[in-house]
């Protein structure tokens, strides 16, 4: 027994089954694992994730009814490692699905699995109609409708095929612990023109520059949101949704130190995060306060600053090539319930923005009512803030995240 494949199955079963978060579960169970199963494990974890409807179209039509979930994950599981990684090891792979599950599955499992083999993979249709699109790329017709109309169809196809993609890591620097010259010293990485961003050569994952606060793992659309706010050495921040930290640290990164943030979050345990990396990445500005930024102004009454950070919870329909199992807990009403919450946390933290500053919005989600939507709601109602500046970054124009940005400023 490939013991690998026994965790790969239970990882899946804690995400598809019982709700949780891919990169938690693994944080939390690859730390029994060696850095090869690791690798295998998270391969067959996000690849399962991001081809569950071909994969259980594969050997839907096989049954009468879909098995509990369970098994039904065991044969999704079975089938990628069949059909997508296709190293040779058919009946290693079989025997290893019959001897997991109990022993009441195991004729259906090995007779599902068996047919499987003798038959092949069914050739998938080609994705034009919006059915078969969602069929092979697993992102429900209704997202793709939604899309279709923010983005038109184009743009919608390109969104959902590159979501199936790999997500790429990447990685910027921390100048409070890493010179541009130390970085320099290392051949095969380098600093992009941003400034912030490093092309690195192997797995930044495991290097020990990320132990040590010398880089943080960043995707370069989050980067952009920093350097969109622009603060300066010096300035007062107020950073309302800021766990886990990440665009908190780059802040006090470009601020050198100096200055002030005040950094917020609904959720206490969350803003331990935020603690955790500017210790480990030596900001030293960061205040942490635990706050519901959709009532800011009361518990922060009296108080303004020069730049103000909304970077709110949202659908996160931009990073599902990170986070596949979004789409699994999704509906058009969560998306509803999200957007009255951006709108509250948005009118509630403006007053904090000083005449003259500058308040930044954003969002990792691809969804107009959520971004260019709710910005244009809110300067209807707040004609003292003006649009400076407003991108939409999209997960098929390069190895980057889906963001919505917006810089406003307060009239003086
Ligand atoms: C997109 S994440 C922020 C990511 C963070 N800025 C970073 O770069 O690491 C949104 C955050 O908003 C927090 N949040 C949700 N509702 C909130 C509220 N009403 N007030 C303040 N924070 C909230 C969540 O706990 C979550 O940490």
């Amino acid at each position: 027994m490939n013991t690998t494949r026994k965790r790969a199955w239970q990882g899946l079963n804690a995400i598809l089954n019982e709700g949780q978060y891919a990169n938690l579960w693994l944080r939390q169970h690859g730390q029994t694992l060696s850095e090869e199963e690791k690798r295998w494990v998270t391969a067959v974890i996000y690849g399962v994730l991001r081809h569950r409807e071909p994969l259980r179209w594969q050997w839907r039509d096989l049954v009468r009814n879909v098995p509990e979930p369970s098994i039904a994950v065991l044969l999704d599981m079975s089938v990628y490692q069949l059909f997508y990684l296709n190293k040779g090891a058919e009946y290693a792979i079989v025997n290893d699905a019959v001897e997991l599950c109990p022993r009441s599955k195991k004729g259906l499992v090995n007779a599902v699995l068996r047919q499987l083999l003798r038959r092949g993979p069914k050739p998938l249709p080609e994705p034009e109609s919006i059915a078969d699109l969602a069929l092979v790329t697993s992102h429900p017709q209704w997202l793709l409708q939604l899309w279709k109309a923010h983005y038109g169809e184009e743009k919608m196809r390109r969104i959902a095929l590159a979501d199936l993609e790999e997500a790429a890591v990447s990685v910027r620097i921390n100048p409070l612990k890493l010179s541009r010259e130390a970085l320099a010293q290392r051949p095969d990485w380098a600093l992009e023109s941003n400034g912030w961003t490093i092309r690195t050569a192997g797995n930044p994952v495991s290097d020990p520059w990320l132990k040590e606060g010398k880089i943080v793992i960043q995707d370069r659309s989050s980067q952009q949101v920093a350097l969109m706010l622009d603060p300066k050495p010096n300035d007062t921040v107020f950073d309302a949704c800021s766990a886990p930290g990440t665009k908190t640290t780059q802040l006090a990164a470009m601020m050198n130190n100096e200055g002030s943030i005040l950094a917020c979050d609904l959720h206490a345990h969350r803003l331990a995060l935020v603690e955790e990396a500017a210790q480990r990445c030596g900001a030293t500005i960061i205040q942490t306060r635990t706050l519901d930024a959709a009532q800011a102004d009361q518990q922060l009454a009296g108080r303004q600053f020069d730049r103000v950070l909304l970077d709110v919870p949202c659908s996160g329909l931009g990073v599902l090539r990170h986070k596949p199992e979004i789409l699994l807990r999704l509906t058009p009403d969560s998306l509803d319930e999200i957007v009255a919450l951006q709108a509250a946390i948005l009118t509630h933290c403006a007053p904090l923005c000083k005449p003259g500053g500058t308040l930044v919005y954003s969002t990792c989600t691809l969804n107009r009512k959520e971004n260019d939507k709710q910005v244009a709601a809110f300067l209807l109602q707040h004609p003292e803030f003006e649009l400076m500046a407003e991108q939409t970054i999209f997960p098929d124009e390069g190895a980057q995240d889906g963001f919505y940005i917006a810089k406003m400023t307060r009239r003086g």
